[in-house]
């Protein structure tokens, strides 16, 4: 294994000849993985057969893979600077028709779910912080010192962008058979010394997003398959908490794997139900493009795959990082409390980089 001075310095010796690559750490994990791809070609991943790291977006339009077959892979152990009480009061100001322009998103939001058009939407927004010259793999170092339970990753590409975030959500774990996927929805801030207390608007939110994967997995696998739920628990994520089921199954062959795929992107914890009508009114309402917000993203070995769900992100632009956070708006949604929201999950961004 590498130096992390020398790990680092590769990626930033990459990112100076305009290349693409990756880095991330996954969960509770002190190692850090790169793909360091060898040309800046832009490759779509067609088939789960394709080992490398994919990014994809919300609609599923792109579907990027750093090939592992071009690139050099790196691997090195870190050892994080464990920053455990996470400043709550670190805000960057959001504009005021800014926050008019997103309650009245969620007031939308809420008219169509009372007229029965809707369940349950996901509505979100992107906020621009000026970032100065700060180095993208010096933030990224921020990151990893101060999200040791999330997946944290880097991403660039030179004809994409630049991604950076620290994603609380796995979209599938899958290893030789073992097939897992969570529901996570929910949210309240964390009161220092308080256990959070979740109201029926949450858990039935929650619940949503848990009965919906359950159907989904039933309808590819057949309906006789078992499937396993660990019942309901609260998550920390950086300043707020989450409500989270972890499912699992067997899975008897690969086959089912891009199926799944395909039946669960997006689940309602990012898009609402029932999906399709949630996605046509996401993209009717919000007022711009999620781009890579809200897809998913992760490993593509031989016999496993670790996907996550691209929340709690950014994405870093010349002198700009522009945040996107969002939220499950229901028939119980007060919108100036989605609003709240927003702010909440946006400091996961923020703290890295004010810190
Ligand atoms: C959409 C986001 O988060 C998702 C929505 C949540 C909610 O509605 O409570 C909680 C976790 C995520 O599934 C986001 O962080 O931007």
């Amino acid at each position: 294994m590498a130096d992390t001075t020398v790990f680092f310095q590769q990626l930033r010796t990459h990112y100076k000849s305009k290349l693409p690559f990756v880095a991330y750490r996954k969960p509770v994990s002190n190692t850090i993985k790169g793909l360091l791809q060898e040309n800046d070609q832009l490759f779509h991943s067609e088939s789960i057969s394709r080992s490398g790291f994919v990014f994809c977006s919300f609609s599923g339009d792109q579907k990027i893979l750093i090939p592992k077959d071009l690139s050099t892979s790196l691997s090195v152990d870190f050892q994080s600077k464990k920053v455990d009480s996470l400043s709550n009061s670190t805000t960057v100001k959001a504009e005021a028709v800014t926050k008019d322009l997103h309650i009245q998103l969620v007031q939308n939001g809420i008219s169509a779910i009372s007229k029965n058009e809707l369940v349950k939407v996901v509505l979100s927004r992107k906020q621009s912080v000026d970032i100065g010259s700060s180095d993208p793999i010096s933030l990224f170092q921020n990151l990893l010192n101060t999200y040791a339970n999330a997946f944290c990753y880097l991403w660039y590409h030179p004809k994409v962008g630049m991604w950076l975030g620290a994603s609380p959500e796995t979209f599938i774990k899958y290893k030789k058979g073992e097939f897992t996927t969570m529901s996570l929805a929910g949210t309240k801030p964390i009161i220092q010394g308080k256990d959070i207390e979740w109201d029926a608007k949450e858990e039935y939110e929650q619940q949503l997003v848990t009965d919906y994967i359950t159907q989904q997995l039933k309808t590819v696998c057949t309906s006789n398959v078992e499937i396993k739920t660990d019942g309901v628990h609260t998550i920390k994520a950086g300043n707020v908490g989450h409500l989270k089921t972890t499912i699992s199954l067997q899975l008897t062959d690969k086959k089912y794997l891009e199926p799944i795929i395909e039946a669960l992107h997006p689940t309602p914890a990012v898009a609402g139900f029932p999906t399709l009508k949630a996605i046509e009114f996401i993209e009717k309402n919000e007022g711009y493009d999620r781009s890579f917000y809200t897809g998913y993203l992760g490993e593509i070995e031989e016999d496993r795959l670790s996907f996550f769900v691209n929340l709690r992100c950014m994405q870093l632009q010349d002198q700009h990082a522009i945040i996107y956070v969002g939220g499950g708006i229901t028939a119980g949604s007060i919108p100036e409390k989605e609003w709240e929201e927003t702010v909440h999950k946006s400091k996961t961004m923020v703290n890295i980089l004010t810190n």
